[in-house]
């Protein structure tokens, strides 16, 4: 049983209470004080044994309540934290200033391959398998702005910072480890809001300056815009600069990554739903974005991973104006605009069934065809000077120089990931950079053109796809030979050729 006792601020009141319990032979398994409040664990503790002590603990001068609880502040703490941790989705862990592991969440313990087995006063040295970088960390005091690390073929930038006691001494450090494939996000979140409008589209080549006058044009037109381009191009700034402009901008814009989650989750976020719909569900029911974005616009990003039902049960939403929440009965008007994106060719997937033609259509009414970054000439430049700028503001150093052979160098590559392979970049070259002067040296581009984007997946599949069967076509001349040597069915193979425009 775990007690909580409201006393009067008075010296010695503590003891005088454990020593009650100790005369009825109460084990203590923890004891918290905080102010007024003694709160202790007494895991023996049943409701007779209780009833015996309470007159003794209230004849002490200065209490003024004694009830039970469930959880001691620390472990309520403990728990916050745990859980906490485990929603970060970077890797992140404490050390002690010897270099110990003194808590660490899930993402890290996943990062260095570490099964079941607590990673707890483990050194870090031996965790990670770097010595230098713990011997560095304890150097400089945990004060170490970043560095690069490699754990099981992953490149993460490592941000350390102290832990300080109350006199400054530094107690240890926290790590966060950033994957190389995702910290340019944090540069997009400091962009941040939607009613940024087309400002927030950096690029003055001829088919930026395209993009935007139509774009313009769209935004104002209430009708769904599907936004095509590939993976990392910038269809969600767009499909935000489109709301920031519309009659809608002061209503909500909200996104759902349609590949992100599987289907019955996309269908709550989406649609809601009712009280008692499922067990674990909300008491009263939650509003789905369709709900939430009440006036406003609902972006939804790869249209062409969502399920079929989803596609059916969105297509009713488009054609009546109104849908209901799930297990619901009652009927809600959806006054919103759907803006969707996809970098799949849709039309491809109408033909083999994967995507409804109806919806398809009723999507694209409107249709921005966002460019990949490699057409977009000097804009390559232009983003990254922005990018740097922001990275050196974020990180607080005077922003680098690009030397005119790293500009070179970013003009040429190849760029398969698009603007968000070059934030990301741009953000590690930064922050790694000593200088006043960005080397193509410092952009790693061979490496980083070898690791592709974690979401374009089906773009690499697609890529290898081409490759493998134009090489093979000419030694196999027809879809019948193909699919032979391949050990595919011939309607797998045709349709691939077709989708590739491989063989005429
Ligand atoms: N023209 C641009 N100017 C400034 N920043 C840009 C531009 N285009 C893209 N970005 C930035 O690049 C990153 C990727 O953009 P965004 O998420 O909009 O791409 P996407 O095409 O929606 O990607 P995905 O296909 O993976 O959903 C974002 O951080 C965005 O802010």
């Amino acid at each position: 049983m775990r007690l909580d006792i409201v006393t009067e601020n008075r010296l010695g009141i503590t003891q005088e209470v454990l020593a009650v319990l100790t005369r009825h032979g109460v084990d203590v398994g923890a004891v918290e004080v905080i102010a007024h409040h003694i709160y202790i664990d007494a895991p023996s503790l049943d409701t007779t044994a209780f009833g015996r002590l309470q007159g003794d603990v209230f004849a002490v001068a200065g209490v003024r309540s004694l009830t039970q609880l469930d959880l001691l502040p620390g472990a309520w703490r403990r728990l916050q934290l745990d859980a906490l941790l485990s929603a970060l989705a970077d890797p992140v862990l404490a050390i002690d200033e010897r270099g110990a592991i003194a808590i660490y969440n899930r993402a890290f313990a996943d990062a260095i391959g570490c099964d079941e087995t607590s990673l707890i006063g483990r050194s870090l040295a031996e965790a990670i398998g770097d010595n230098d970088l713990a011997r560095d960390l304890g150097r400089q005091q945990f004060r170490q702005v970043a560095r690069d690390l490699t754990l099981r073929g992953r490149a993460y930038l490592v941000e350390a910072r102290p832990i300080t006691a109350d006199a400054g001494t530094v107690r240890g450090g926290v790590l966060i480890l950033h994957a190389a494939s995702r910290i340019g996000e944090r540069l997009s979140a400091l962009q941040g809001g939607e009613a940024q409008g087309f400002a927030a589209l950096i690029g003055e080549s001829a088919v930026m300056r395209d993009l935007r006058a139509r774009a313009q044009r769209v935004a104002t037109v209430d009708a769904p815009l599907l936004i095509r381009g590939e993976t990392g191009t910038g269809k969600e700034l767009v499909a935000r600069a489109c709301h920031g402009v519309s009659h809608r901008r002061d209503a909500p814009f909200l996104a759902l990554n349609c590949a992100a989650l599987p289907e019955s989750l996309a269908e709550s976020e989406l649609f809601g739903y009712a009280a008692g719909a499922f067990t674990g569900a909300q008491k009263g029911g939650k509003p789905g974005l369709l709900e939430m974005a009440q006036g406003g616009t609902v972006f939804l990003d790869e249209i062409g991973e969502m399920s079929l039902y989803l596609q059916a049960k969105l297509l009713r939403v488009l054609n009546d104006g109104r849908f209901r929440r799930v297990g619901g009965e009652r009927e809600i008007r959806a006054d919103v605009r759907i803006v969707s994106a996809t970098h799949r060719p849709l039309e491809d997937m109408v033909r083999q069934g994967a995507f409804r033609e109806d919806l398809y259509y009723r999507l694209n009414v409107l249709q921005l065809s966002v460019p990949a970054l490699r057409e977009r000439g000097e804009d390559i430049l232009l983003l990254a000077e922005n990018f740097v700028g922001s990275a050196a503001a974020q990180i607080g150093k005077p922003a680098p120089r690009l030397t005119p052979a790293t500009r070179d160098a970013l003009l040429t590559a190849p760029w398969p990931g698009n603007v968000r392979q070059l934030q990301n970049m741009v953000f590690r070259a930064v922050t790694l950079a000593d200088e006043q002067a960005l080397h193509p040296a410092d952009f790693d581009l061979h490496a980083e053109q070898s690791m592709p984007d974690a979401g374009c997946w089906q773009t690499a599949l697609d890529a290898f796809e081409r490759d493998y069967l134009s090489r093979l076509y000419p030694l196999h001349p027809s879809s019948r030979k193909l699919a032979a040597v391949l050990g595919l069915s011939h309607t797998a193979v045709a349709n691939k050729l077709r989708k590739y425009g491989i063989g005429g």
